[in-house]
């Protein structure tokens, strides 16, 4: 049943204190502002650190003062098969086999690795279809794949244009761009949830019709890992990768993930090729043949970074006791009560980009200022001098993410009176 809402930090409190999640936030260090916690609204840029990261980082360091090189065999968990610690609690968030998951690298390595193997373009049928205005590094790594493979950017690349108020998409958007080229399409390149307007897309749908046309499938999950509950093994998609430094609040520049489905999982596609990636039991055998591992650890390239693994692998643990679907049910409440107060109090002031339907969006709302880019920038800056953090996209969303791990209904209520307070400054 719905809540019926109420704008009252009393009301926001007694949710707060009902919330079976709310033990979590006492889990994370809250940026102070003045004297207080800040309203932390920038998960869906940089998550939080959790408490647990720098005491696990501390015994990582102790392994490696005291064991020197016997650290990759010894300790609690030894640095040799350290990335598979983290692969089942990854498997779990995106809804995937164990075997089709892998942390590494970043999100736009890992984007050009997937397309080494998953583009594979030839005369007839090379494109890729993208969205219009993704984030830079998407539309950087495809134009550069296109290139690579000496192929026209101009013809090859296929920008779907938002058909829907707010620059957001329709399936049926999708379908007519597949009707229409779906027989020179290599690749179809998607986001999870769009950076900007905040829009989730139904990755299964998205894939059986990309298929029907006999179009390869990746998504960049950036913004819908550890946001959404996803299952993308069900989805169908050929590969998928994210970065772990937002909602999975595993640090700046964390490691990041990929996902190759299973029936990729002995694929003779091309790949490039590293000695981690290499069948783990012949490894050490140091032989020149490559004999890829099974399944998605087929794609490392290096023996992986501990130090940066390790708060992956905290943060991992934090998902599991909370729960994807504990989180999502959290989440829509929180973001339905941020967007029931900006439609019922600040409606004078702020409209929201982001999708009404809780189904078509995760945690962040992107809202605009009436007026113009210059209100909108003049109310940023006054929600940060104010401890209200969010972030400015241009040319004109301020996105405000409350995340179910650490952000209260207070924090809406603290967004609301500072909207109101900018409002009516002299
Ligand atoms: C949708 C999207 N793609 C790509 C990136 C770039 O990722 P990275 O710098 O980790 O390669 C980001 C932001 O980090 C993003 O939001
Ligand atoms: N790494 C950063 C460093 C500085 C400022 C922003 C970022 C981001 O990651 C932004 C994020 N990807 C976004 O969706 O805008």
């Amino acid at each position: 049943m719905p809540i019926a809402y109420e704008a009252t930090l009393a009301w926001a409190q007694a949710q707060d204190a009902a919330d079976p999640l709310r033990g979590f936030r006492d889990e994370f260090l809250i940026p102070p502002h003045e004297d207080r916690d800040s309203h932390y609204f920038c998960g869906n840029s940089l998550g939080l650190q959790p408490r647990a990261v720098r005491p696990a980082l501390s015994a990582e360091l102790d392994y490696w003062g005291e064991l020197g090189v016997e650290g990759h065999f010894k300790g609690r968990l030894p640095w040799m098969d350290y990335h598979e610690f983290v692969r089942d609690d990854l498997a779990a968030v995106v809804g995937a086999q164990p075997h089709e998951v892998v942390a590494m690298n970043t999100l736009g390595v890992n984007l050009h690795l997937m397309m080494v193997s998953f583009y594979r373009p030839t005369p007839e049928r090379h494109a890729i279809l993208i969205e219009a205005g993704s984030f830079p590094t998407d539309r950087y790594a495809v134009e550069s794949q296109v290139r690579f493979h000496g192929f026209d950017p101009a013809t090859a690349l296929i920008e779907l244009e938002s058909d829907q108020p707010n620059g957001t998409i329709s399936m049926e958007a999708i379908e007519r761009a597949l009707a229409e080229h779906g027989s020179r399409i290599a690749l179809v390149m998607l986001p999870g949830i769009q950076y900007r307007t905040g829009q989730a897309f139904d990755l299964a749908a998205i894939t059986r019709l990309a298929n029907r046309h006999g179009c390869m499938v990746g998504f960049d999950l950036a913004h819908a890992v550890g946001n959404l509950p996803l299952q993308l093994h069900d989805s169908g998609a050929d590969f998928a990768i994210w970065c772990s430094y937002k909602y999975l609040n595993s640090g700046p520049g964390a490691v990041g993930g990929a996902f190759v489905h299973e029936r990729h999982a002995r694929t003779t596609l091309p790949r490039f090729a590293g000695w981690w990636g290499h069948d783990k039991t012949t490894r050490f055998q140091m032989g020149p043949q490559f004999v890829p591992t099974y399944g998605a650890d087929g794609w490392q390239l290096s023996n992986p970074p501990i130090l940066a693994l390790t708060p992956l692998r905290v943060s991992l643990e934090i998902f599991r006791r909370a729960g994807m679907q504990r989180l999502r049910d959290k989440s829509l409440q929180l973001t339905g009560y941020l967007e029931w107060l900006v439609h019922s109090q600040l409606n004078d002031v702020l409209e929201v980009v982001t999708p009404g339907d809780p189904e078509r969006r995760g945690a962040q709302l992107s809202i605009r200022v009436l007026g113009g880019r210059e209100h909108g920038r003049s109310l940023f800056e006054y929600l940060m001098e104010h401890g209200i953090i969010g972030d400015w996209r241009e040319p004109d969303v301020i996105r405000i993410s409350p995340t179910p791990l650490y952000n209260r209904f207070a924090d809406c209520v603290a967004f609301a009176e500072a909207v109101r307070g900018w409002a009516s400054r002299s």
